[in-house]
């Protein structure tokens, strides 16, 4: 047993045609021989959310292996915890597990449903873990530690499936709601959920799929057939769940528009299709719960507008707000850290993180000219306080595209005059829209 629980994700090469324990046995053996696992884990445990990805790998590896993720969960091993290979390192009290994976890189696939008079595009379907979310999850920073909860909640959903529970006696749907202010990323957060659980459950499911739900389709134009169209859709849904070695995550994203609360739409204009709807999809998430190997994962802007039935079947309702300083500064140290490897920034000084910031700052380190940017950042970070995650992750793009008159690459000191002066312009262009 250990404090932490230290996950090894192993990405392997496109085209390796190495069989799966070859490559367990290179791994293995890197492990074993690795001597750095206590400075990693404690380098790792420092920083909030965070992960090491090791692209540099040793020549026995990299003919194979494309990455290695390491990240760390603080738990103990249950003793029958079937994801992933379990090693305990030989020379300390750790416990390592260990993913194999290779990365799906088809195209999404878009369903369509017939109505009336056409075609409908009503569901789009990824084979994961896919290219189009690598990295997704990684790139979400958030003030607690909300993703390690949700990843937690839904393996301890899917082994209450598989171990059978009786569900008249302990009540759980496998639904997540995450609500909260727009551009704080939610749809991101559910993709990237799905992705990583495709990864931590390679050993349980033979295949996985993520089914995103196109609800403004089902319910606008054909709003008089919206009921049957949610029925239809989750027949679709459920050809997919009968085969119980496959894992089907559904995203219905901005759930309000089917899940519309039934007390507005009585009192509305069109009431019965909107009521419709919504018994509809009560009645097929019902039906789908009984099945071991869904979860359904659901997000909206406007929590008060969904129907209270709905709420109370989801087990976890996740508000997800505005970043905090921490957090921002983090989001910012990651954009400079691409911009700096892709050449646009130069930078001489190395970006601490913000914990390492706030140490360096007690011992007396950082208050030499050396961490000046890193200090700006933070000044800039407060600064930026009430930007949602996706107006942070423009700030650094709008910054040289507005100040830098083409001229790259842009010195560090240079690079945040221009994002400071571009918040204060995000600011000044959203007081002007009031
Ligand atoms: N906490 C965060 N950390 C890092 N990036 C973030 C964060 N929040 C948002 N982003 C960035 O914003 C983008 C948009 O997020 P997304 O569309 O998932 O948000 P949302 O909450 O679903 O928004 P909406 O409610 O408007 O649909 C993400 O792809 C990501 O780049």
């Amino acid at each position: 047993m250990s404090d932490y629980l230290i996950h090894v994700e192993v990405l392997q090469k496109r085209h390796s045609i190495a069989d799966e324990s070859e490559i367990q046995g290179l791994v293995t053996d890197w492990v074993h021989c690795n001597q750095e696992w206590d400075q990693m884990v404690k380098q790792l445990a420092e920083r909030k959310d965070s992960y090491l990805l090791i692209d540099k790998l040793p020549k026995q590896l990299s003919p194979n292996v494309e990455a290695i993720n390491i990240s760390l969960t603080r738990r103990c091993v249950p003793s029958d915890d079937t994801s992933g290979h379990t090693w305990q390192l030989s020379d300390t009290s750790r416990t390592l597990k260990y993913y194999l994976y290779r990365l799906n890189y088809d195209s999404v696939t878009t369903d369509e449903m017939e109505t009336n008079e056409e075609q409908l595009p009503s569901a789009q379907h990824t084979i994961l873990p896919s290219i189009e979310f690598h990295g997704l999850w990684e790139s979400l920073v958030y003030d607690l530690h909300i993703k390690d909860q949700l990843l937690e909640f839904v393996l301890t959903a899917l082994m209450f499936a598989d171990k059978g529970v009786d569900n008249k006696l302990i009540n759980w749907n496998k639904v997540v709601l995450l609500h909260g202010p727009p551009g704080t990323g939610k749809t991101s957060l559910c993709r990237a959920l799905a992705h990583k659980l495709s990864i931590r459950l390679k050993h349980r499911y033979k295949s996985s799929q993520l089914i995103e739900i196109n609800s403004h389709s089902l319910f606008s134009k054909w709003f008089s057939e919206s009921g049957k169209l949610v029925m239809k859709l989750f027949e679709r849904i459920k050809e997919f769940v009968e085969f119980d070695d496959q894992l089907i995550l559904v995203l219905i994203d901005e759930v309000e528009s089917l899940a519309h609360t039934r007390q507005v739409s009585a009192n509305g204009s069109e009431p019965s299709d909107a009521i419709r709807v919504v018994n509809a999809l009560l009645t097929q998430l019902d039906g789908i719960k009984n099945y071991t190997n869904v979860v359904v994962l659901t997000t909206s802007n406007v929590t008060g507008a969904i129907d209270l039935a709905f709420v109370d079947r989801a087990d976890i309702k996740q508000y997800i707000g505005l970043p905090c300083v921490e957090t921002i500064y983090e989001i910012y140290r990651s954009c400079i850290q691409e911009l700096v490897k892709t050449s646009i920034v130069s930078c001489d000084e190395s970006i601490l993180s913000y914990n390492q910031l706030k140490c360096s700052a007690q011992t007396g380190e950082a208050l030499g000219t050396t961490f000046a940017g890193n200090y700006k950042l933070l000044q800039i970070a407060e600064q930026s306080v009430s930007l949602s995650g996706r107006t942070l992750r423009k700030i650094p793009f709008l910054a040289i595209a507005l100040f830098s008159c083409g001229q790259i690459p842009i010195n560090f000191p240079l690079f945040l005059d221009f994002m400071a002066k571009t918040v204060t312009k995000q600011f000044d262009d959203r007081n002007g829209l009031k």
